[in-house]
């Protein structure tokens, strides 16, 4: 048996659709939904990154700024303007890429951005609502993978669903998104003591670990849904996952690529939620 593809490049071009059409919606009401994103340093992979959020953006109808900072930017600089941000009722989403330079504390500057703008879902307010079950923004990528598990029409309840890492912008908001959804959520991590023997118990699997093959055919049971969050270079420089995809491929009953998974959800959702944004704004100013 070999595993079904979910296409995140497709999926992510339906939620892009979806978007649009919202966006069409308040902007005929003379709302025009607008995302502030910040780039502190030259990073080239950030530039990359905050380019495209940029691109997707305005191809999907909303507006997008993108202000870069030098590397040495003081702090207090970045949080005056994200203030600023805060306080204009034009900009609806503010983004601040990540990572930031050494001599800023990303905590304070994300804990600056008003929880009502904080599209990334990164605000110790956004992670409140997500534990509590309250509104909020979720984080893109995790809310991503939940979109693709929608997408194939899967049914957490009662399931066994195993996360493998516990970061706080990936796997932390994963489980809590898979229990709210009535899984049986299982977070591993690096002090786990033998991860084949939970992977192997789990009817969905989701990688997020930041190293590649953490997840082969062997952990994997028979049918289980493989979610990849991964995003690393193999030896020769090319972009792959967390899992071992020719090797899983023949295991599991689904599977999501590196490159054309998750990375393409994760930026679909950023525009989700600044859609989002953009509609509560205009509801609680009626
Ligand atoms: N405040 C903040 N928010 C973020 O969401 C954020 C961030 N900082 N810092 C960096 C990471 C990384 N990240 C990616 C999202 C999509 C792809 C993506 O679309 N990847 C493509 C491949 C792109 C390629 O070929 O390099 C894919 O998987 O198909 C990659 C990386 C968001 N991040």
């Amino acid at each position: 048996m070999t595993a079904q593809l979910i296409d995140g490049n497709a999926l992510a071009r339906k939620v892009r659709d979806e978007v649009a059409g919202r966006t069409q919606a308040l902007k005929a009401r003379g709302i025009q939904p607008s995302l502030a994103i910040l780039l502190v340093g030259d990073d080239p992979a950030s530039k990359v990154y905050t380019s495209h959020k940029a691109k997707d953006s305005t191809e999907t109808g909303l507006k997008a700024t993108l202000e870069s900072y030098p590397a040495d930017l003081p702090e207090d600089r970045l949080l005056a303007r994200i203030r600023e941000l805060n306080a204009d009722a034009s900009v609806h989403g503010i983004l601040v890429q990540l990572p930031l330079p050494k001599h800023m504390d990303a905590s304070k500057v994300i804990e600056t951005i008003s929880p009502a703008k904080d599209v990334d879902g990164f605000h110790v307010a956004s992670a409140g609502a997500l534990v509590t079950g309250q509104p909020g923004f979720w984080p893109c990528t995790p809310y991503g993978c939940m979109k693709m598990l929608e997408s194939i029409g899967y049914d957490l309840r009662g399931k066994h669903a195993v996360v493998i890492g516990r970061s706080n912008i990936v796997g932390k908001p994963m489980a809590l998104m898979l229990l709210q959804k009535n899984a049986t959520v299982t977070i591993c991590h690096s002090a786990t003591r033998d991860l084949k023997a939970m992977t192997l118990q789990a009817d969905v699997v989701v990688a997020a670990v930041g190293k590649r093959n953490v997840l082969t055919a062997d952990m994997v049971k028979p049918g289980a849904v493989v979610i990849d969050v991964g995003m690393n270079r193999n030896d020769a420089g090319k972009l792959c996952g967390d899992v071992d995809f020719d090797g899983v491929r023949e295991v599991a009953g689904w599977i999501t690529p590196v490159p054309g998974g998750v990375g393409p959800m994760t930026r679909a959702m950023l525009l989700v939620n600044t859609l989002e944004a953009a509609e509560r704004a205009a509801a609680s100013s009626r």
